[in-house]
């Protein structure tokens, strides 16, 4: 099944995790690229101009802003992470950022998902379509996916993951996510008893 971007947030005894994968039919020529806050989707070498082509197809999918990680498929996780580094609390940082940055006016009226996670483990996951807007919570103990299509309401996942690496590989392919096709590549932010780790893949 084709279900185009996923995100998923969550925690366990082993940590808080926020992960991402790109899936895609029409550019699949892009990486996860990691920095000090933050992971970026953008083109790979020799496919720059792809983002002449299409507006929504590089961005930052992860920012980390002090205890919070923020994850999105579009360049509402930079909306999103600066409301919540002035104050705003993360239920309405998101719901506010999707409902004024609207679902992608693309052929497929693509929606705009989102997600924000504390290292105590309490989150909000949410999506922005055509003909609705939800924002839910994410208890601790719990873990959550949305994507982008098919699965747009936020589903209760296993994740199984002890770090960034883990919850990047277990998005990518591994549990549930191993039935959806045409990955791209993964990014994941996890914290366990260190700070708050990047991981991409
Ligand atoms: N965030 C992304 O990485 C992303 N990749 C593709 N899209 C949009 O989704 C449309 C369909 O892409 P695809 O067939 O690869 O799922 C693209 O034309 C583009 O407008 C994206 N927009 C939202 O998910």
């Amino acid at each position: 099944m084709y279900l185009g971007r996923i995100l998923a947030v969550g925690s366990s005894e082993d940590g808080v995790f926020a992960a991402y994968r790109v899936s895609s039919r029409s550019f699949p020529n892009r990486i996860a690229k990691k920095f000090e806050d933050r992971v970026a989707i953008i083109p790979k070498k020799g496919h720059e101009t792809d983002v002449f082509k299409n507006p929504y197809i590089a961005y930052n999918c992860i920012r980390i802003v002090e205890d919070t990680a923020i994850v999105s498929n579009g360049s509402h996780t930079d909306v999103i992470a600066d409301k919540i580094s002035l104050g705003m609390n993360i239920r309405d940082a998101i719901a506010l950022s999707l409902l004024t940055m609207d679902y992608e006016k693309d052929e497929l009226n693509t929606p705009r998902i989102a997600a924000a996670i504390k290292d105590d483990g309490e989150g909000h996951i949410g999506i922005v379509t055509s003909h609705n807007i939800q924002v839910e919570r994410v208890p601790s103990g719990s873990s959550y996916y949305i994507s982008t299509y098919e699965h747009t309401t936020p589903r209760r996942v296993k994740f199984e993951a002890e770090n960034a690496d883990e919850a990047a590989a277990y998005i990518m392919g591994e549990g549930e996510f191993s039935k959806f096709t045409n990955p791209v590549t993964a990014a994941a932010a996890f914290k366990g008893a260190r700070e708050w780790e990047l991981s991409t893949i």
